[in-house]
């Protein structure tokens, strides 16, 4: 156990095309987003292990004996969580059979996490875990993925399977590829526990960063990834990915024959999106920008087709294109974020416009850097002293 404890961030996501499809084994273009969540990991007192999950309203203890008593009856499940782990991890933590609310699935992720990794890797550790986030919550920019992936790394280093990477006198420190791979396949499981049946593209994003391509678990960075500007709008309709991705699986064993051609529509509106982007150089001049705008228009359709759409983000659609500009929902949609290419060419003006007509719709809209790194060791001292008074407060 590090004796200071730790600090750990990973970033959000955006997908520019393929959600959905990419749990069907098709590709997904996606990108590390500006906005990350944190976890602080701190040595525990009284062989007790505890975590703040400020944003879900969380704050739970458990005894570390009691904990080790509940690994010893979680047999079964080789390398992924299965249904009788789960059901016991529930009844432990007193949450409904059924349970898909924020707070349930956190618990639930976090528990199976721990014991999971200190059955493998050694003991339960006694610490006390907070988690925070600069994103949204069930709104399509991969928190679930985020929280995961803070969640192996910090659990992965506690029960010393991974090495602290960083130096004296470092704000900020990565681990090696070797272990990057352990910590995404482990947020992959957390996952799992979130979203029942993801692709992975989320966590592969989180833990990578940057800008890549996720097919079947085959993850590329892309060759070259321009600046894109792009506006994020919030609709703040929720909507559960679990449920979205559940709905489509449905829908494609109803209609087979008529769903698997979107699929493969998406696959193809993928493929067509990362040539373009890796022609384009990294300041890329306006004439580029027709093609990746007619892809949103036509994927944006797509996922209407597969049943993941919303008003909500057909009423973002028709807003940004009443400026000129195009959109398509992002992440597992019904609701949740859609988001807007904003070219070279767009004014100042227009964009301003449209962000005034979002905010009017009760959306809320914001732009972000994208291609930001993904999980990151820091050291305490960079932690800014205003989020830690703010999480001391809440
Ligand atoms: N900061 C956080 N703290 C605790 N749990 C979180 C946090 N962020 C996300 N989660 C978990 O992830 C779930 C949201 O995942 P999901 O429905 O996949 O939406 P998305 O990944 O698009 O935000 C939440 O209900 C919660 O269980
Ligand atoms: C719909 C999907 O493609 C992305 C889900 O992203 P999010 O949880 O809505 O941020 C599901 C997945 O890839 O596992
Ligand atoms: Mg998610």
């Amino acid at each position: 156990m590090p004796e200071c404890g730790l600090l750990v961030s990973a970033p959000g996501k955006v997908i520019l095309h393929g959600e959905h499809a990419v749990v069907h084994g098709k590709a997904a273009l996606a990108v590390a987003l500006g906005l990350r969540t944190f976890l602080r990991l701190r040595p525990g007192g009284g062989e007790r292990l505890r975590i703040h999950l400020p944003g879900v309203g969380v704050r739970r203890e458990w005894d570390v004996a009691e904990l080790r008593a509940l690994r010893g009856r979680l047999t079964g499940g080789a390398n992924s969580p299965s249904v009788e782990q789960l059901d016991t991890l529930k009844e432990f933590a007193g949450i409904a059979a059924d349970a898909s609310a924020p707070d349930s699935l956190a618990i639930l992720a976090f528990l199976y996490m721990c014991l999971a990794i200190s059955a493998k890797y050694g003991d339960v550790p006694s610490v006390d875990i907070t988690v925070w986030s600069e994103l949204p919550t069930g709104a399509g920019l991969g928190s679930s993925a985020a929280y995961a992936v803070c969640l192996a790394a910090a659990l992965l280093h506690a029960c010393g399977a991974i090495s602290c990477p960083l130096k004296d006198g470092e704000a900020t420190a990565r681990w090696t590829e070797e272990e990057m791979t352990l910590i995404n396949s482990w947020a992959f499981q957390g996952e799992r526990v979130i979203h029942g049946n993801p692709s992975g593209v989320d966590n592969a994003v989180g833990t990578w960063g940057g800008a890549l391509r996720y097919q079947s678990g085959k993850i590329t960075s892309l060759k070259r990834v321009p600046m894109l500007r792009i506006l994020l709008t919030n609709t703040k309709v929720p909507r559960s990915t679990k449920v979205l991705v559940a709905g489509v699986k449905e829908k494609i064993l109803k209609f087979p024959a008529i769903m698997n051609p979107v699929l493969d529509s998406i696959d193809a509106i993928s493929q067509e999106c990362q040539s373009v982007l890796e022609a384009m150089p990294t300041n890329p001049s306006p004439e580029y920008y027709p093609v990746l705008e007619e892809l949103f228009d036509i994927n944006q359709h797509h996922l209407n087709v597969i049943g993941v759409g919303h008003p909500s983000l057909d009423r973002l659609c028709r807003v940004t294109a009443s400026h000129g500009l195009h959109s398509k929902l992002t992440g597992a949609g019904g609701g949740g974020c859609g988001i807007t290419l904003l070219p070279p060419d767009a004014t100042p003006l227009a964009v301003e416009a449209a962000k005034r007509d979002l905010c009017a719709c009760g959306y809320e809209c914001w732009e972000t850097d994208i291609g930001a790194p993904g999980v990151t060791l820091h050291s305490s001292s960079s932690l800014n002293a205003q989020v830690l008074h703010a999480l001391s407060e809440s």
